[in-house]
């Protein structure tokens, strides 16, 4: 007989002051990331790191970004499809950031914005984002001494190229805002202010559930495509949507990892029970096909990495 309780997101705790790589609570921890990930693919990060005065100053800045003229968002602007500014239908739109690891990036888009300055939405855009990008980070390190390739994770860290989105969703009760799809990142970390909208999928059951972040210093982190293809298929690439239950206005950040140059399976990761499923291949070439597809489609279309370099 299966279960009758359906699964939950797991929520794993990295706010214990102990937490430094070789304790027994880095292991133990490491332990739940990595069986988060391969059996649903995201797991809910529970930290210490965002007091409630943060969060609002976070959210504070984000409303006074979309709050600006539309052509001033206009000006921001990518050689990538689906970066830059996007708005659809009046009911959502983004704004992206690339190179978000480095304060400059930070800086150059706040003038672009406030050519007189906004110094105080430049210091919480990168101080958001460099809690993030240590969340990241740390995620990596744990995943990739679960599999012994702790070898690689110094040069895949000083590889990573983030993409910071800021997203809102307008009130739009029972409305889709965003379709079905999984992330052509090698993960994903996203913040939100307290409006929900986003489900994901835990099994290949078309189940939908709706992440409820326990507190304001939550994030959730979804492995993505290209970490599903370099893991050889262990992990598993979270699919989500974002569905709009309410009328307010939800503002959602996600700090994306993408990898500059080629991302190969570890030799380590490919033996009799996992043969190499996977060529090398160029995550940024991966993900400027994907974005062609969908721009020529005019609809968000899933791109599986098998697609693209699988065996
Ligand atoms: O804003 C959200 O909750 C989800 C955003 C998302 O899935 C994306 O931009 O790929
Ligand atoms: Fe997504």
């Amino acid at each position: 007989m299966g279960s009758l309780t359906e699964p939950k997101i797991p929520v794993v705790d990295f706010s214990k002051e102990e937490l430094k790589s070789g304790t027994q609570a880095w292991l133990s921890t490491s332990k739940q990331v990595c069986s988060a990930l391969e059996e649903y693919g995201c797991f809910i990060v529970e930290c210490n790191d965002i007091s409630l005065d943060l969060h609002n100053k976070i959210f504070d800045s984000a409303k006074e970004l979309y709050d600006l003229p539309t052509e001033v968002k206009m000006k921001n602007t990518s050689e990538y499809p689906f970066r830059g500014h996007v708005a659809r239908a009046n009911f959502y739109e983004s704004l992206n950031i690339e190179d978000a690891g480095h304060l400059e990036s930070a800086q150059k888009f706040t003038s672009l914005m406030w050519p007189d300055g906004n110094a105080r939405f430049c210091e919480n855009m990168h101080k958001i984002a460099s809690i993030m990008g240590r969340l990241n980070e740390m995620v990596i390190r744990m995943v990739f001494e679960s599999y012994s390739v702790e070898k690689y994770s110094d040069s895949h860290i000083g590889s990573i190229d983030y993409l910071l989105r800021f997203s809102k969703y307008k009130e739009a009760k029972d409305h889709m805002a965003l379709p079905i799809h999984s992330d052509n990142s090698f993960s994903t970390i996203l913040y939100q202010n307290h409006v929900n909208g986003l489900e994901v999928q835990l099994k290949d059951d078309n189940k939908w559930t709706v992440y409820d972040p326990p507190s304001r210093s939550c994030f959730i982190y979804f492995a993505a495509e290209a970490f599903k293809a370099w893991s050889n298929n262990r992990i598993r690439p979270c699919v989500h949507r974002v569905f709009m239950n309410v009328n307010d206005e939800r503002y959602t950040l996600a700090l994306f990892a993408f990898q500059k140059g080629e991302i190969r399976v570890p030799d380590e990761l490919v033996d009799d029970e996992h043969p190499l499923k996977y060529k090398p291949f160029n995550h940024l070439d991966y993900l400027m096909t994907h974005l062609k597809q969908i721009y020529a489609s005019d609809k968000k279309i899933d791109y599986p990495i098998e697609a693209y370099c699988g065996i």
